[in-house]
């Protein structure tokens, strides 16, 4: 008998963590969905089943789930996920509270698989898994060097309060998700500012990538900036590498791999945008072209589905990949 948990099933991601149990085939004989008081009663479409959402309380953990998806924020994470840990369960947690946690896998399935000393596995910020998944086969074939990011990131990554702010600035209305109107506005702001004077959002994508790619000493830099998009990250790329290469062997790296779409044909005004990249599952790649202004530096520019690929698909990978060993 399989007991599985979502925490945080009526959120944005919660939602399409139900779709994706379906779509990866989960088999779990009891689901049970958890939000916070505020939802708790509602009724959410499983499989063709109505299933009633329940509020998430201390004593849930003792309930005996096999396994724990959470996606309800770094808070509710810190206190429960250890709960559940305590009582048995292995927990896949979207949020960035346990990642940089020396004893915590932080997990790509295309690139890395649990250990399992914790069991408590983190799912890595959205826009650094679009990146390493670009990344990892330039790593392979090339070696890296050096990255900088610039991403331009969908308010879908800020849940429902993002969405609302987006849509409703259109008619006028103030902001209360971001400091300013997103409407017809670029805001270089994600999460809160550090002491460095980086967001902690840019501070994530360095320490994440240095982490899932075993490059401790990776030189990573980023600037994380929320634009009015509904959903779909884009990230540029500036990539030097270790080994030289040619502007088509850069390109036919990324061809051939299941879970990569080169697009890169800019004489047909070809390239990968969030429009497409949404509802897709792989991580989109095009514009590659030779950065001269630094030895082997590539510019590379990379699309994928944020609440997909960056959140809810990746945590269910990790969820199946788990299921399939034990
Ligand atoms: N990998 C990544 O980069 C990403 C990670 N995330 C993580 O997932 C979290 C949720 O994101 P998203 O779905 O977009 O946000 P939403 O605001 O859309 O949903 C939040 C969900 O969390 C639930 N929740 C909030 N507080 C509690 C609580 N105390 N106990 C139980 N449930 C609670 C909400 O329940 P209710 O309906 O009752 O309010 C709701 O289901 C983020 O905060 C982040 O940590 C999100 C996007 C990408
Ligand atoms: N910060 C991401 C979403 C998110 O929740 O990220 P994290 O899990 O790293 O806090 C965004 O706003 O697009």
């Amino acid at each position: 008998m399989v007991k599985v948990a979502i925490v945080g099933a009526t959120g944005v991601v919660g939602t399409k963590m139900i779709e994706m149990f379906e779509q990866y085939g989960i088999k779990a004989d009891e689901l049970t969905l958890l939000s916070s008081a505020r939802s708790a009663g509602k009724s959410l479409q499983v499989m063709g089943e109505e299933l009633t959402v329940r509020e998430l309380t201390e004593e849930t953990p003792k309930q005996g789930f096999d396994y724990v998806v959470m996606s309800a924020g770094g808070s509710t994470s810190r206190q429960f996920a250890p709960l559940f840990e305590e009582n048995g369960s292995i927990v896949i947690d979207n949020s960035s509270q346990w990642r940089m946690h020396e004893d915590i896998d932080l997990i790509v399935p295309e690139i890395n698989a649990p250990k399992l000393g914790r069991k408590i596995i983190a799912n890595p910020n959205c826009s650094t898994i679009q990146s390493v998944v670009a990344l990892q086969p330039l790593k392979e074939q090339f070696g890296l060097k050096r990255v900088n990011y610039t991403t331009y990131q969908a308010v879908s990554g800020s849940g429902s309060g993002g969405l609302r702010d987006l849509e409703e600035g259109a008619r006028g209305k103030a902001p209360t998700t971001y400091p300013h109107p997103i409407h017809d506005n670029v805001l270089p702001h994600i999460d809160v500012f550090l002491e460095n004077g980086y967001t902690k959002e840019e501070q994530k994508m360095i320490d994440e990538t240095r982490k899932i790619l075993e490059l401790p000493d990776l030189a990573v830099s980023a600037t994380c900036v929320r634009v009015p998009v509904s959903n779909s990250h884009s990230v540029h790329m500036n990539v030097t590498l270790e080994n030289d290469a040619t502007e088509e062997e850069v390109r036919d790296a990324f061809r051939n791999i299941p879970h990569i779409t080169l697009v890169d044909n800019p004489e047909n005004n070809e390239y990968p945008t969030p429009l497409e990249s949404t509802g897709r599952s792989e991580v989109f790649v095009g514009r590659v072209r030779r950065d001269d202004s630094l030895e082997n530096t590539f510019h590379v520019w990379c699309t994928a589905d944020n609440i997909l690929k960056g959140a809810a698909q990746n945590s269910v990978q990790i969820l199946k990949q788990i299921m399939e060993r034990e």
